[in-house]
């Protein structure tokens, strides 16, 4: 059997059915609504797994499921080093939002990465702690900040309403994703120049860690050959 996660609801989940639809690819889930499994039509030993969005990463490198749609972001957030853990099969040109940087828009001067850095030098200075940054990609804005020589700051878990954090002052500044920008302007906040982390978006990726059989692979090719 070989096992493609979907994502079981949200903004992705119906994507993703019309995408392979498109492709020919009719899944079709079983029973109920609740029922988080489900197969492909005309595609004997494709098994859908539904799944949450944000654990799909962990299930392809734990290699339970041997294909798994998800957003980009996710990927690379929840798996170190995540390019020897999957492979990117396709890209699928939805559930596209940018990964960003933000600050209080009625910071005149902070507009860079550079001006971030210094306004948490003399934030440390003035407050005696250091400039909070509220996210949930934890990994991925830590890797970004320290490339980009951001040192004096910390991270704070928010696993959502993100942008509310600066308004309720639990954080100086945010990390999250933006689509159409509504929810950042709304909280008065300002993309830095520079501070695009990561432009995500739907893709499907292949598990390397995963058992492959024979017949998994002959599947996989059969597979590729409907979605080129
Ligand atoms: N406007 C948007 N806001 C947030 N995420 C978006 C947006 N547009 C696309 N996405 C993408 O959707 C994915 C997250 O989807 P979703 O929030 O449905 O999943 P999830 O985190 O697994 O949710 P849950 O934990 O509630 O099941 C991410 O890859 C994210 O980049
Ligand atoms: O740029 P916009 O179009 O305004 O979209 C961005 C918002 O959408 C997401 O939140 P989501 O709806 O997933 O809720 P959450 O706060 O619970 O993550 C994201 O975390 C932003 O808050």
């Amino acid at each position: 059997m070989l096992k493609l996660g979907v994502p079981s609801k949200g903004r992705l989940m119906e994507k993703t059915f019309d995408w392979f639809g498109a492709r020919g690819l009719t899944m079709v889930k079983d029973g109920g609504e609740r029922e988080y499994s489900g197969t492909v039509d005309g595609f004997d030993g494709l098994q859908l797994v539904l799944l949450s969005a944000g654990e799909i990463p962990r299930e392809l490198a734990a290699g339970r499921i041997h294909l798994g749609v998800t957003g980009s972001d996710l990927v690379r957030d929840k798996l170190a080093h995540w390019d020897d853990q999957v492979e990117e099969l396709a890209e699928m040109g939805f559930g596209h939002a940018d990964l960003v940087i933000a600050v209080p828009s009625f910071w005149v001067d902070v507009d860079t990465l550079d001006d971030l850095d210094a306004a948490a030098s003399a934030f440390r200075r003035r407050h005696g702690f250091r400039l909070r940054i509220a996210t949930k990609y934890h990994q991925l804005v830590r890797e970004f900040l320290t490339w980009n020589g951001v040192a004096d700051y910390q991270l704070v878990d928010s696993q959502g309403a993100t942008e509310g954090t600066v308004r309720h002052e639990t954080a100086e500044a945010i990390a999250d994703i933006t689509s159409t920008g509504e929810t950042l302007r709304a909280n008065h906040l300002k993309i830095l120049s520079d501070g695009t982390i990561h432009g995500s978006q739907a893709t499907l990726f292949r598990a390397r860690n995963a058992e492959w059989t024979d017949e998994d692979r002959e599947l996989l090719a059969r597979l590729i050959r409907k979605i080129d």
